[in-house]
């Protein structure tokens, strides 16, 4: 089964590599929403694949680092697309989160970027 959380981080960036003239090149923030999709049996006695607060327990070191941050300053993220987003934060939350599946990182309401093991 699958289960996911919802966070929501705010935070500033730029891109750096567009084309010139390209409005993502100025200096603008978003409210991401990063979901965090994990896969597994659900317990028989809990009936839970997880405790959602487990998520958000293995989420909050990058929460940390990311909300009300420029994400040009992270490491490995001078180019912080959605796409180099959700990659980065897969790679760090997958050694402490078993069955991490998926992250997805909605960077406007109507844009989205996801990452999983085979997007590497
Ligand atoms: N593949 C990607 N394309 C774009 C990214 C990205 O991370 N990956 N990022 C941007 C900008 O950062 C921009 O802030 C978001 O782009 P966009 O969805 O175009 O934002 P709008 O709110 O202007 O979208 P509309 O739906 O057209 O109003 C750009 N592209
Ligand atoms: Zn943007």
């Amino acid at each position: 089964m699958h289960i996911h959380k919802v966070f929501q981080i705010e935070a500033a960036h730029r891109l750096p590599n567009v084309p010139a003239g390209h409005k993502c090149a100025r200096l603008h923030g978003h409210s991401f929403r990063v979901e965090v999709h994990v896969e597994g049996e659900p317990d028989p006695a809990l009936g839970w694949v997880m405790d959602f607060a487990d998520i958000k327990t293995a989420f909050a070191p990058l929460f940390e680092q990311l909300d009300h941050h420029y994400l040009n300053d992270i490491e490995g993220l001078d180019n912080p697309t959605s796409e180099m987003l959700a990659r980065w934060i897969f790679r760090r939350l997958e050694p402490r989160l078993p069955g991490l599946d998926r992250v997805v990182v909605h960077e406007t309401c109507t844009s989205a970027a996801s990452c999983s093991r085979t997007s590497f």
